[in-house]
């Protein structure tokens, strides 16, 4: 797949005689939300543990904008752009969200000579975290401290930083989960125009967002893809159906 901006060929990982992830294989190609559904303990985690480097699989091969990535740690992958959020909050809650981004631009910069800097006073980040904050939508709440958003925002603030950090992909891994039904559709709408900044391999339980969101789906089962297509393709499909979906009939 010439076109895909992630790649993922016959992975594999056991834990012991648990085979968590066995040989999947999918991609995830610019501008599209590529959802992964499966029910709990299916290995959905393990699969974007691999892909972000938290955890290195068995078998098998990851590309990343074309480049192999499984020799890589999670750090270097990050700094080529590939973005993991909302399992692990990497805001300070009692900075404003402008002064979150702005050290996100700071540590993307890597310039040690500005440690003695205050970094509040500087031009150089204030300008391109504004600008990550307004993609975002959150440039109206810049002053307010992180704690002080809404749960939503809070997710929205996590994609800023992820933006000002260079992301290329985003890794969502249940980002609906603890939020409200106005929550949750606030941020549907939020991820359907984050997708034209950067594609996003998502997994999620509410199905009300995968099937609102998703150009693909991909239904995991004990490890391994059992389905993959469109949302209609893979909510009619009877193996779906009966492993996940759960058949009305
Ligand atoms: N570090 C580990 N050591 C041993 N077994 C593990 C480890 N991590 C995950 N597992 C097992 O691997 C399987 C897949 O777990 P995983 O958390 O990836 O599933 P999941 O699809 O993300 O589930 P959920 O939807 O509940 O989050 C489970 O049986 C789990 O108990």
């Amino acid at each position: 797949m010439a076109d895909a901006v992630l790649a993922v060929r016959n992975l594999c990982k056991s834990f012991g005689a648990l085979k968590a992830t066995e040989n999947v294989s999918l991609d995830l190609k610019p501008g599209e939300i590529h959802a992964l559904i499966g029910p709990n303990g299916a290995g959905k985690s393990t699969l974007i543990h691999q892909i972000a480097g938290t955890l290195a699989p068995d078998s098998g091969d990851i590309d990343f904008l074309g480049r192999p990535v499984g020799h890589l740690g999670v750090v270097e992958r990050a700094r080529m752009g590939l973005g993991r959020s909302f399992q692990v909050s990497s805001l300070a809650p009692e900075f404003s969200a402008l002064r979150n981004v702005m050290l996100a631009v700071q540590s993307r910069q890597g310039s040690s000579f500005r440690f003695f800097r205050p970094v509040m006073g500087d031009a150089s980040l204030i300008e391109p975290a504004m600008a990550s904050l307004e993609r975002v939508g959150l440039a109206t709440r810049a002053r307010v401290p992180a704690a002080e958003l809404s749960h939503g925002e809070r997710r929205q603030l996590e994609i800023a930083i992820a933006l000002a950090l260079g992301s290329q992909a985003f890794l969502l891994d249940e980002p609906m989960a603890g939020m409200g039904p106005e929550g949750s559709r606030s941020l549907t709408g939020f991820l359907d125009r984050l997708r034209e900044e950067a594609p996003i391999l998502l997994v999620e339980h509410d199905m009300d967002a995968v099937f609102a969101l998703a150009d693909r789906v991909s239904v995991l089962v004990y490890g391994r893809i059992i389905a993959s297509g469109t949302v209609d393709q893979v909510r009619t499909d009877p193996e779906v159906r009966r492993a996940y979906l759960g058949d009305p009939a």
